[in-house]
This record gives C-alpha cells, sequence and structure tokens, in this order.
C-alpha cells in the first residue's frame, strides 16, 4: 500500500542542495524527535488514581461480592473447574492400570497423558475467540457437556487409539476453563472481589486435585478386576454432565459491567456487537504493554513451575532414597501449605488493587523473587525433609503468584477481548513456559542431574519473571487510564447517537495511536467521515495516512483508540469482515492481475456474489457503464493496459464490490493529468451516487477538486481537519507539502 519513493517535499527541499551529512543529520534529528513524542505519549498518565477501575471504590466483603453477580455462576464455574483438575489427577493414580489394560509402554501412556496438557492449549484459542463473541454460558455448557462425554469415552475406550482420542476431546473441552470461565467471571463479579474469587477457585481446584488420589483409588479399588480403573471415569462424567446442563442457564453478564460502573456510573451495552478477530485481538494485546509484561513474566515463570515438582520427585528418590509414600506426602504438604496462604492472598490483593494497582502487581513480582534464592538453599539440603521442609516457602509464593495470573490480566484487557487475552496468556505460559521448560529441564537433567537443571532453568526464569512483573508494574496505571479514556468515549458516544440517531457519521476514527512493531506512527489521531461525503487525507511524506486506511480497513490494528462504522465499533473486527460490511480499499500502486483479460479481473472482483447472478450482472451493468473504455476491450490482457488503465481497471474491480465506504491510497500517483482528469470524472459520478469517499492524494489541486472536507497529518498527527478550501488558505500547511509537486 504504500506509495513508491518520492524525493522529499517541503521547503527544505527548496533551498540550497543537502549535503549527505545534513540530510542524515536531520533523518537523525527526526527520529529522535519522533522517539520523544511516542516516549511522551506512553508515559501520560492521563487519570488520578481514583478514577481508574476499581480504585478507591468501597470495600466489599466476598459474600456481597458474590451476591453482586448471584453465586450460581462461581459455585458453578468451580465445580467445573475443581471437576476438570480432578480428572486430571485421576489420570497419573490410574495410570499404570490403564497402561496394562492396553498392553502400552510406560512411554505411551506418559506421552498420553502429557498430550492431553498440549490439547488444552489448542483448544484454548477458539474458547477465547468464542467467550468473546458468544453467550458465554452456551460455551461453558458446551465445553461442559463435551467434557462429561469424553471423560465418559475414556471409560469405554476399547483400545489405546480410542483412549487417546478420548483424551484428546477431554484436553479440548477443558480449555474453557481460562479463557471462557475467566471472562465471565470478571463480568459477572465486581471488580473489588477478583482476587478473593481467584484464590477461592483456585483453592477449590487444588482441594479437588488433592483429594482425587483417593477418591479415584477408593473407586477403582472397590470396583476391582483390570477394568477397575474405567469406573472412576464413568462415574465422574455423571456429575460434570449435570453441572454442564445447569451451566446453560446461567445469565449472560453485560461485557465490561464493572469497569464502565465504577468509570462511568453506568453501564454502555453494545447490543450488537461486531465479530473480533483473532489476529486484531493478539495484536493489540501485545501492544498494551503491562499485558505483554505480565504474559511474557508469567511464560518466563512456567519454565521452572511446572516442571519444578517432577524434578523435585526425581531428586528425593535418587539422592535421598526417599519411597513413593514419602514423596507423596511431601507433595500433599506442599499442597496443603499453598492452601493455608491462598485465603490471605486474595483479600491482601483486593486491597491493595483498591489502593494502588502498580503496587498489587509489583508486590506479584516481588513475591517471586526470593525464589531465585530459596531454590538454590532448598536444592543444597543435606537430606529429603530438609529438602522437602526448604521447597515450601517458594511452593508458596509461586502458587499465590500463578492464582493471580486471572484478576491482573483482567484488569487492563480491555473488556470485548477477555477471551482472547486469556487465551494469549494459556498459550504463553503452557506452550512457551511449560513445554519449552520442560523440554529444556529434561534435556538437562539427562545431560546432568535435576539439580542442575533446577538450578540452570529455574534461577533465571524465577529472576526474569519476577523482575518483568515489576516493571510491567509501572506501565499498569497509564494502561487502565486508557481504559478510562475509552469507556468515556463510549459513553459520549453512545450520548451523542441517542440525541442525534440520524446523523452518525460513517466512519469515526478515534483517538488513534499506531505502531509498527515498537515504533509508534500515529499519535492520537481523529476524525470522522459523514455519509457521502469525500475526505481528503493529506500530510507529508511518512505522516502516517496509509496507516490510517490500513487502520480503518483492518490490515493494521491500531495500539489504542476505535474505529467505528455507522456508529458501531469494528477496531477489531478482521478486514473481510470490513468487506462485507462495505469498506473496501484501493491500494496504491498495481491493482490488476495483469496475466487475466480486463473481464476476468472484473468476473474475480465479483466472486463475492457468485451466488447471487442478478446481482452481479446488475455491478457489471453499473461499473462498465463508468468506464466504457474498459467496457469496450473486455477480452484484452489486463497487463497490456496503460498505466492510467490498469488504474481504472483497479477502481473499477473495487467498485464491483459493492462498496459503501471507499478509500483510495494515492489516486493520481505517476498518471498523465489527461487521464487524471478521467479518473477525477469518474470520482464525481461515485459522489454523485452518493458513495463516501476516503482519499489519500499527494496533489493540493486534486484533493480541492474533489474532496469536500481535508484532513492533514503531519508526523503522526492531526494538524487540520475543515473544508478542504480552508487548507488552501493555511500557507503554512499547504506550501510545507505540496509546493512544487503537484501532479494535477
Ligand atoms: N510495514 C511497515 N513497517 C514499518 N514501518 C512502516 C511500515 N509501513 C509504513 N511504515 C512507516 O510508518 C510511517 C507512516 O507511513 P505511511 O505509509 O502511513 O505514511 P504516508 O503518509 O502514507 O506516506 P507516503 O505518502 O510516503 O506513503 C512512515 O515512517 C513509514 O516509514
Amino acid at each position: 500500500m504504500n506509495a513508491p519513493s518520492r524525493p522529499e517535499p517541503g521547503i527544505d527541499a527548496m533551498q540550497a542542495p543537502m549535503s549527505a551529512a545534513g540530510l542524515a543529520a536531520g533523518l537523525i534529528d527526526a527520529e529522535a524527535e519522533r522517539r520523544e513524542r511516542q516516549s511522551e505519549a506512553q508515559r501520560e498518565v492521563l487519570f488520578a488514581d481514583e478514577l481508574l477501575p476499581g480504585v478507591g471504590d468501597r470495600q466489599l466483603s466476598l459474600r456481597q461480592g458474590l451476591a453482586a453477580g448471584g453465586s450460581a455462576t462461581f459455585i458453578t464455574l468451580t465445580a467445573l473447574a475443581s471437576m476438570d483438575e480432578l480428572e486430571s489427577a485421576a489420570l497419573g493414580v490410574l495410570a499404570p492400570d490403564i497402561r496394562d489394560a492396553f498392553g502400552m509402554s510406560d512411554g505411551a501412556i506418559v506421552f498420553i497423558s502429557a498430550a492431553s496438557g498440549a490439547f488444552l492449549v489448542l483448544g484454548a484459542l477458539p474458547m477465547g475467540w468464542l467467550a468473546d463473541r458468544c453467550r458465554r454460558s452456551r460455551v461453558v455448557g458446551w465445553a461442559g457437556v463435551a467434557f462429561a462425554a469424553m471423560v465418559f469415552a475414556c471409560g469405554l475406550a476399547a483400545n489405546a487409539f480410542l483412549f487417546f482420542l478420548a483424551r484428546f476431546g477431554v484436553g479440548v473441552a477443558k480449555s474453557s476453563t481460562l479463557p471462557v470461565h475467566g471472562s465471565m467471571n470478571a463480568d459477572t463479579y465486581p471488580i473489588g472481589v477478583r482476587g478473593r474469587l481467584a484464590t477461592l477457585s483456585a483453592g477449590a481446584a487444588r482441594t479437588a486435585g488433592a483429594l482425587s488420589p483417593l477418591a479415584v483409588g477408593g473407586i477403582a479399588a472397590l470396583a476391582g478386576g483390570d477394568d477397575g480403573w474405567r469406573w472412576p471415569f464413568l462415574i465422574l462424567g455423571l456429575p460434570a454432565l449435570l453441572v454442564a446442563v445447569w451451566a446453560f442457564r446461567l445469565p449472560e453478564p453485560p461485557r465490561g459491567q464493572y469497569e464502565m460502573k465504577s468509570v462511568l456510573g453506568e453501564v454502555v451495552q453494545d447490543t450488537k456487537p461486531m465479530p473480533i478477530s483473532m489476529e486484531a485481538a493478539f495484536a493489540r494485546l501485545m501492544q498494551i504493554r503491562s499485558i505483554r509484561g505480565a504474559i511474557i513474566a508469567f511464560s518466563a515463570l512456567g519454565f521452572s513451575l511446572f516442571s519444578g515438582g517432577v524434578l523435585a520427585n526425581l531428586w528425593a528418590e535418587d539422592h535421598f532414597h526417599m519411597s513413593t509414600f514419602e514423596r507423596g506426602l511431601m507433595g500433599s504438604i506442599g499442597g496443603a501449605s499453598m492452601l493455608v496462604a491462598l485465603p490471605f492472598a486474595g483479600p491482601w490483593y483486593d486491597r491493595l488493587y483498591r489502593r494502588d494497582p502498580a503496587r498489587a502487581m509489583a508486590l506479584l513480582g516481588f513475591m517471586i523473587l526470593p525464589g531465585a534464592v530459596l531454590m538454590p538453599i532448598q536444592w543444597f539440603m543435606p537430606n529429603g525433609w530438609a529438602f522437602m521442609l526448604a521447597g515450601i516457602p517458594a511452593t508458596i509464593l509461586s502458587s499465590v503468584t500463578f492464582a493471580m495470573v486471572g484478576p491482573v490480566l483482567q484488569s487492563v484487557v480491555p473488556y470485548r477481548l477477555r477471551g482472547m487475552g486469556a487465551a494469549l496468556s494459556a498459550i504463553y505460559i503452557f506452550f512457551i513456559g511449560a513445554t519449552g521448560g520442560a523440554l529444556l529441564a529434561g534435556l538437562i537433567s539427562n545431560a546432568y542431574d535435576p539439580r542442575v537443571a533446577t538450578l540452570v532453568v529455574g534461577v533465571p526464569s524465577t529472576l526474569v519473571g519476577g523482575y518483568l512483573l515489576v516493571r510491567s508494574s509501572h506501565f499498569i496505571k497509564n494502561d487502565l487510564s486508557l481504559v478510562v479514556q475509552e469507556l468515556r468515549e463510549e459513553l459520549e458516544e453512545r450520548d451523542r447517537q441517542l440525541e442525534d440517531p440520524e446523523n452518525i457519521p460513517v466512519l469515526q476514527v478515534r483517538n488513534v495511536d499506531f505502531s509498527y512493531g515498537h515504533v509508534q506512527v500515529l499519535f492520537d489521531v481523529e476524525f470522522d467521515v459523514k455519509r457521502g461525503e469525500t475526505l481528503a487525507l493529506l500530510g507529508t511524506n511518512g505522516a502516517g495516512k496509509s496507516t490510517i486506511l490500513k487502520a480503518i480497513c483492518g490490515l493494521g490494528t491500531p495500539s489504542r483508540g476505535v474505529v467505528r462504522l455507522n456508529g458501531r465499533t469494528i477496531t477489531y473486527v478482521a478486514p473481510e469482515q470490513r468487506g462485507r460490511y462495505g469498506i473496501h480499499l484501493l491500494p496504491g500502486g498495481k491493482g490488476v492481475f495483469p496475466d487475466m483479460t480486463i473481464r476476468e479481473n472484473l468476473e474475480m472482483a465479483a466472486f463475492r456474489f457468485r451466488k447471487d447472478a442478478a446481482h452481479r450482472d446488475e455491478r457489471f451493468t453499473y461499473v462498465l457503464g463508468l468506464f466504457p473504455d474498459l467496457a469496450d476491450r473486455q477480452k484484452q490482457q489486463a497487463g497490456s493496459l496503460s498505466g492510467g488503465q490498469q488504474q481504472m481497471l483497479a477502481l473499477a474491480m473495487v467498485l464491483m464490490h459493492e462498496p459503501e465506504v471507499l478509500l483510495i491510497d494515492e489516486l493520481s500517483l505517476g498518471l498523465a493529468p489527461v487521464v487524471v482528469q478521467d479518473l477525477l470524472a469518474i470520482i464525481e459520478r461515485l459522489k454523485a451516487d452518493g458513495l463516501t469517499i476516503v482519499i489519500v492524494e499527494q496533489s493540493l489541486n486534486i484533493a480541492l477538486a474533489i474532496a469536500d472536507r481535508a484532513v492533514f497529518l503531519e508526523k503522526g498527527q492531526v494538524r487540520f481537519t475543515g473544508p478542504a478550501r480552508e487548507l488552501a488558505e493555511r500557507d503554512d500547511l499547504a506550501r510545507a507539502v505540496f509546493l512544487g509537486k503537484e501532479g494535477g
């Protein structure tokens, strides 16, 4: 979409030729200036603490918090999560029986057990996507039904392959827990109890996991025989199914309601939300610095957390010759100590968050860091019991921190993207952290021993994870301020729409920041386009005009701000979907298939109407009527056309799509004046037909000829918005850009 390079315009270009050194110095200065603008934009904390969501809110008891959303949701979701945990632990206990029943090797059963963890990650993305698009109680219900059915299938599996398939199903069904449950809880209960609910739910799941061996072992022993292992699965399937069916009845909470209540004092409901694209959601989330930092921190911590238990068990057996029972006891004491700590951690986090979210997040980091010292101390203990006891503090600290992943992320993730935010963190934590850590620790442990593996993997990952959490906490207030700003803008927009429903602009670009990687190129860009209006986007080279078109048509996701089509937010909608809603782009440069004929090019463009012949013919008649030249030579190869004719064909192809909003990037670039005149006549026709047009144009003459209004950009910032005529009168702006480069 970028235009071919042009000589740098501007007054400077008109002065004496610049030396290479002068040019380099100019570029360095410009980049330094851009960086300064970027760091200023990022440093800015827009709102005072008490205006941030959840900060300074009235203190709520857990009972009050649960009552606010009805305790059914929390109880149902916690019951489902606990059954997940119980089921996972069951597999460990029953593994030897299953191995024998199917005549599998140790490796095969370990692989099947571990693989369901990987399936869990596979399912997280679609579950997160569903959570952000659909009624969440239904997603929870269907995932719960699938879980129950698959658990049941595990009990009925006739051979190892079918058992593997059933485990696959269990893993995918379980993947709803983090993204869907997290999102639903966050919208059902007030911000002030999120920490306590997270610890309560983690505690319940841990307890279920801890009791599982007893219950599962007991059922299998009672049933007896070679098939005794099947019964725990068959029996667990039933309560899981009942809870899942109940979940369908749970109320669907309004998205972001507590953030809105805290910031605006009321709830602004998006009654017809647009579908969110996974790519756009990820792009946006990874631009939010506290989220990016927290996700990377937790995945670093995942390197040591998930393999830590296995390595400790191996060490306890190999080095201290502890029996299975002793090791089981060691695990239980570790687990129980965490259960003791959790009831304190939740209230503490909630209290701190209400006072200062940055401190709440930083403290999580500070809690992790001592692990880097505690770990070596534990691993150099002289005997098994000392080894076990010394491990408890670090276990408590890291488990408490992990229980807070949800509350920390939910506070800053845009409420429309809660599900995808949780899915993204699941991928980082489990796929990168847990899998990467397991591989690395396994390799090092094989080459040396579990102690070396723990120290080499665990200590650095703890330091990096802790440090990143502390560092990310510096950004959280800024990110929360952006949440506030966005919510306020939504409220204003809702009021505006209620006040004047007939005059909703076709396009709205609000507070848009855009970055390529770490380089921010748009700063707080804002403008509206009314129905039937032609707006020219003008500005210096590299000012960000094409980037704005990308943000409007969905080829790029802004790091901040909103894009609306007819009053509905489309910021996270996929480009092809925006195409269906009527936004189409004519990119700069070549936009035709040169080896095809004109007719074939147009037929390609009409693909969308392939099932509606009448509509398709109508489009052909309209478009060929606009371009009689093309109509006369439909069999000619597009590559043999002149540049101007190819531009006509490209425009014709875009018009085949029946746009409501047409975005044009550089209409006249490199074309002869006579061709430009023809193109302008066509644009006039389109205007008369009521099409809304946004055009990026280098030539002021052309812009003035066709645009009703103009937006002038400089270095990523809007410097002027108003009638195109007025821009021509602003000598300072017009001269700076267009002097000496009129093309039309
Ligand atoms: N894909 C990309 N990756 C990194 N930086 C990019 C990318 N595309 C554009 N940029 C940079 O972003 C800034 C804005 O570019 P953009 O193409 O939007 O400007 P423009 O106003 O359309 O300029 P021009 O008229 O020269 O095309 C420029 O500094 C450009 O170098």
